[in-house]
This record gives structure tokens, sequence and C-alpha cells, in this order.
């Protein structure tokens, strides 16, 4: 801790084990004091900060866990300078030594320059390269060059459970005076060449029940009798997507943006070493040979993964069951101008069709669980010019002009309610592993970030 200033560092922070994927009342409490630390970090920092309590979360069981405040913070109020707000997340992923971390996930481990630890990346050491930002202004006892407004949340990798409702109902409150909003919750996608972000994908979860009765069966006793739930569902599975990763959902294309020569371009202009790309994933060969086509694949068609099957024996050893009751649970990956309502109607018809020519007596439930839309940006826009600018004077190159495969839902809904400007700045190397086992962030990206944002401040200060 920082005595002057009050700042917590990142060891600090990525020691709270702020899960918020495992609904447990541990958890959910580590998520409130992680946001009551930011909090009274903001506070510190001088900014005036609102804890907004945002009731329950209702969980499939019929239980329900507190969802941990969200922040609004508030640095200057001066009607001559612009407003730039900055969204982040301080919960995180699962981590657990025992799936394969070298070091302690919640114990910040400094290894070769980079930083290992569990929210490294995605989304505390952005957060507080933000911060660090704001106090660097403060501690060489300088004006703001901007107006600075904070919202961090802590169910961003639950879906930002409950954050849709607060943005529309502080619209006229706490965003009205925002010019500009800015995420850093995602990466580049090269070691050392940093990037600006104009695009993400949507996503549309899907669970589909399969069930004979509540109860396993006993193999030997009911094998060859019975419609196999778990049988019934691999089909169903099997029927989405084929072996070139085209997914074969009748009419899931047919609003995809037609593919122009221009565009290409923008893909060819990216310089990414597929083979470093490669290497560093750790994949032998990926579905495509060239970097355009990687590109497309991941930011500009959509995609469809199988993620698991609730109910289904998974542990070691010869259990000989029949699960009765089975969940297979999938998702694709939507983009512009792909619609959530239209691509859940065209999967249940689709899955419908498939199941009624098994002549199964057992019954399917097809359900959407999350309907994230695609999202993306004029990058004409002032910030990311500003951003540019910024990257030029803190990297001295020019950055990459990038979209993400992945979805940030937070982007589309500030787009569509609060109608500003956005832009993605994200500070992390490519194999910086959010999500996977040895998360972690480079010393020297947490750094050249933290300056980065603070030339990003000045740039628009200029440019506003
Ligand atoms: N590189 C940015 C990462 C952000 C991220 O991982 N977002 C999640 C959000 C989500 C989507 N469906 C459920 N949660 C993601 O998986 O894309
Ligand atoms: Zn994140
Ligand atoms: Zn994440």
């Amino acid at each position: 801790m920082d005595p002057k200033l009050g700042r917590m560092t990142l060891k600090e922070w990525v020691a709270i084990e702020s899960d918020s994927v495992q609904p447990v009342p541990r958890f959910r409490q580590e998520l409130f004091r992680m946001m009551a630390v930011a909090a009274d970090t903001l506070q510190r920092l001088g900014a005036r900060v609102a804890s907004v309590d945002m009731g329950p979360q209702q969980l499939p069981d019929g239980q329900s866990l507190p969802i941990p405040p969200v922040i609004l913070a508030e640095l200057g109020s001066d009607p001559t300078k612009g407003t730039v707000c900055f969204y982040g997340h301080l919960d995180v992923q699962p981590a657990d030594r025992g799936d394969g971390w070298l070091t302690d996930p919640y114990v910040l481990t400094e290894v070769d320059g980079k930083l290992y630890g569990r929210g490294a990346t995605d989304n505390k050491g952005p957060v507080l390269a933000w911060i660090n930002a704001v106090s660097a202004f403060r501690a060489l006892e300088q004006d703001l060059p901007v107006n600075i407004k904070f919202i961090i949340e802590g169910m961003e990798e639950a879906g930002s459970v409950a954050l849709e409702e607060l943005v529309e109902k502080e619209k006229d409150r706490f965003f009205s005076g925002v010019d500009y909003i800015v995420i850093s919750d995602n990466l580049w996608i090269s070691q050392r060449k940093p990037a600006i972000t104009y695009g993400t994908r949507g996503n549309s979860y899907f669970m589909v029940e399969v069930k004979c009765r509540d109860q396993d069966f006993h193999s030997g006793t009911f094998g060859g009798i019975l419609h196999e739930p778990m049988a019934d569902l691999v089909a169903l599975l099997g029927s989405l997507v084929d072996s070139s990763g085209h997914i074969l959902v009748p009419g899931i294309y047919d609003e995809v943006v037609p593919l122009t020569e221009e565009e290409i371009n923008t893909y060819k202009a990216i310089h990414l070493d597929l083979e470093e790309y490669r290497n560093s994933s750790r994949v032998e060969k990926f579905l495509f040979d060239t970097k355009e086509e990687i590109l497309m694949h991941l930011w500009r068609y959509p995609s469809l993964s199988i993620h698991g099957i609730e109910g289904a024996f998974d542990e070691p050893g010869t259990k000989t069951v029949i699960p009765g009751r089975v969940i297979g649970k999938f998702s694709i990956r939507l983009v512009p101008h792909m619609n959530v309502s239209a691509v859940e109607k065209q999967v249940t018809r689709h899955l419908e069709d498939v199941f009624s020519k098994r002549n199964s007596s057992n019954k399917m439930v097809v359900s959407m669980t999350l309907g994230l839309h695609p999202w993306i940006a004029n990058i004409d826009d002032t910030q990311y010019l500003a951003a540019k600018r910024a990257i030029r004077t803190v990297f001295g190159t020019e950055p990459d002009m990038i979209r993400d495969g992945s979805t940030i839902p937070i982007a589309k809904m500030f787009q569509e309610i609060v109608h500003k400007s956005v832009v993605l700045i994200p500070l992390g190397a490519v194999d910086d592993g959010e999500h996977s086992q040895n998360e972690k962030i480079n010393r020297w990206n947490y750094i050249e970030g933290t300056k980065l944002f603070a030339a990003f401040f000045l740039e628009m200060a200029q440019l506003h």
C-alpha cells in the first residue's frame, strides 16, 4: 500500500479471490471485499464514489446470492474539459492450483518480468493501470487534463449480471456528462505491438436438456432397452458444426455482413506471425492456414463451441452408469449483423428437427441462457485518434487496429444506451492467458500501459 495516496498494489488485489463464476458464499464475500477495497482506493484519490447495491442474483437451483456493488466514481467536473468514462471489472475466472498453475494463482509472482496471478491481466492489472495514471497526475500535483469517471463491476465473468439495468437507470445521471467510453479488457494480438480494438463478437449461450428420468440407470440392467439421453444429446451436439468449423444450423449465416475487398485489406495490414501465434497457443494446426482467414474467422464470422455436458460421468474410473438426465452446453459467437432472437429461433428449430428424427421417448428442452450482441465502432471517432497518438508517444509505433473474437457485453450496451463512442484500449500481450492457467501480465505492459493511459488523457484534452 502506498501510504501517501492509499494506493493498493496489484499484488494486494490479486490476493483477493474475487471469483464470480462459482456461485458460492465464500467467493461472494471476497467479491464484496474486492469492491470495497477498490472504492476505498478511488476515494483516497479524491474521487466521489458511490457503491450501488445490485440486489440478488437468482441461481438456476432456486437459491439466490447477493450481487456485488457496482462502483460509480467521478474525478473532476470541469465543464470546459471532456469527460472520459472508464469501465473495468474486478471479478475473475475460477483458478485452482491443482489445475496446472505453476504458482499460487492468488499470489502475484514475478518470473522473468512476468507477473503471474489470476486477474493480473483480466482485469485487475488494467484497472489499476488507470488508477495509477490518475495518481501520477495527483503525485505531480497537476490538474487532470480531462474529467474522469469510473464504472467498475464485479460480475463480468458471469455475464455482467444486472449491469444493463443499471446503465439504463444511470443514462441521464452518471452518464449524462460522459463524452467518451474506454474499456481495457482484452489483449493485443502480438507480444510487443500495441493495438486498438474497434469490435467484438457477441454470444448466444444455449443449454439443451435431454431427460428420461431424474435418476441414473445401471447399464447392465437397462442398457439395450432405453433411449439413452446421452446418445440423444451426443447426436444433437454432433449436428451443430462440421469438422471444418462450418455451423450446420440452417440460416445462421444469412445476416452476416458480406466481405469486401476493402475489408480484406484491413486484415492484410495487420502483422500477425502465425507461427509464433500457433506456438504460443501450443496448437499443432489451426483450421485455416492464412493470417487473413484466421483473423476473419475470429472476428467477422460466427463460430460454434461445445462447452460441456452437465450430468455426464466425468470422473476417472469405469462407472457403468447411464445418466438419466443430461444438459449439453454450447454457444455461438455472433457477428454483425446477426440477431440474437433470430439465432435463438434457428437453433431451437434445428435441434427440434434433429431430435424428432431420432424418435426418442426422452424429453428435450432447449433454452438460450445468454444473448449478448456483437459490437462494432466507428474508428474515425476522436478518441480513436487520441489513442493512436498516445500509442505513438509511448511506444513509438502505429497500433494494430483489431477486433476481438470474444464478447465484452458492456461495449454494445454503452453504444446502444448511452449513445457515446466506445473504444477498447488493451494493454496486455497476446500470450497473457486470460481465463487460462498461469495468467500473467508483463511488468513492461503494466508500466507502459499506465503511461499510455496518462498520455491518452493529455491527447483527449487536446482533441476534445
Ligand atoms: N478478451 C476479452 C475477454 C472478455 C471475455 O472473456 N468475455 C466473456 C464474456 C461472456 C460471453 N459469454 C459469457 N460470458 C467471453 O466469454 O467472451
Ligand atoms: Zn475481462
Ligand atoms: Zn475474462
